[in-house]
């Protein structure tokens, strides 16, 4: 692991499994775990589908860049929220110090993990389809990370076995 890069940062669409998965990995590697979503909520004093109803979703996304900006992190497993990417100076700042793993699943995957998108706080536009936003989304994970793990048909182990595979060594 490159010496200023000691965090690992999960990015990935809503539902492939950056939160989970990253506790596992967190346990696996040593590591402390954060969660982006929980500290936006924290700074925010709201939750995040609050956020979204209420002050719409560039409203999250502006947060969500105050607290990627604010991180001083070392040693970390980062999840991040799914719409991480929309960030350019907030990816870069994450960048410097995390080597950046994308959970890739499929969309069917996607669909079988997430209920109701209205209550998961997504960060899209009003008359975006998931179908879109997937689409749009997959170029900007796979522009940022510097490892893409597969995890359809994977169960969490498997996922985090793989990122630890994967990951670059001492
Ligand atoms: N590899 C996996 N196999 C089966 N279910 C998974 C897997 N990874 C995550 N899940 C489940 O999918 C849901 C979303 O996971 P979560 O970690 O919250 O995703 P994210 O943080 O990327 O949105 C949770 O119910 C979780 O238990
Ligand atoms: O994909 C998105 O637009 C979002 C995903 C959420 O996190 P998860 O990816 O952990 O579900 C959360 O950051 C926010 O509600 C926006
Ligand atoms: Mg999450």
């Amino acid at each position: 692991m490159n010496e200023t890069k000691t965090n690992i940062a999960l990015i990935g669409m809503p539902g492939s499994g950056k939160s989970t998965v990253g506790v596992l990995l967190a346990k696996a590697s040593g590591r402390d775990f954060v969660d982006t979503d929980l500290l936006i909520q924290s700074r925010a004093g709201a939750t995040l589908q609050t956020i979204v109803d209420e002050n719409g979703y560039e409203a999250l996304r502006e947060v969500e860049e105050q607290v990627l900006l604010s991180l001083q992190l070392s040693n970390h497993v980062i999840a991040t929220g799914g719409s991480v990417v929309y960030s350019e100076p907030g990816m870069a700042h994450l960048k410097t110090s995390s080597v950046v793993v994308f959970l890739d699943v499929s969309l069917e995957t996607v669909r079988e993990r997430i209920g109701d998108y209205s209550l998961r706080g997504i960060s899209k536009r009003p008359d975006q389809t998931i179908e879109d936003l997937f689409e749009e989304r997959l170029d900007l994970y796979r522009r940022y990370a510097d490892i893409a793990v597969n995890c359809d048909g994977c169960s969490m182990e498997q996922v985090c076995e793989a990122v630890m595979a994967a990951l670059p060594s001492a």
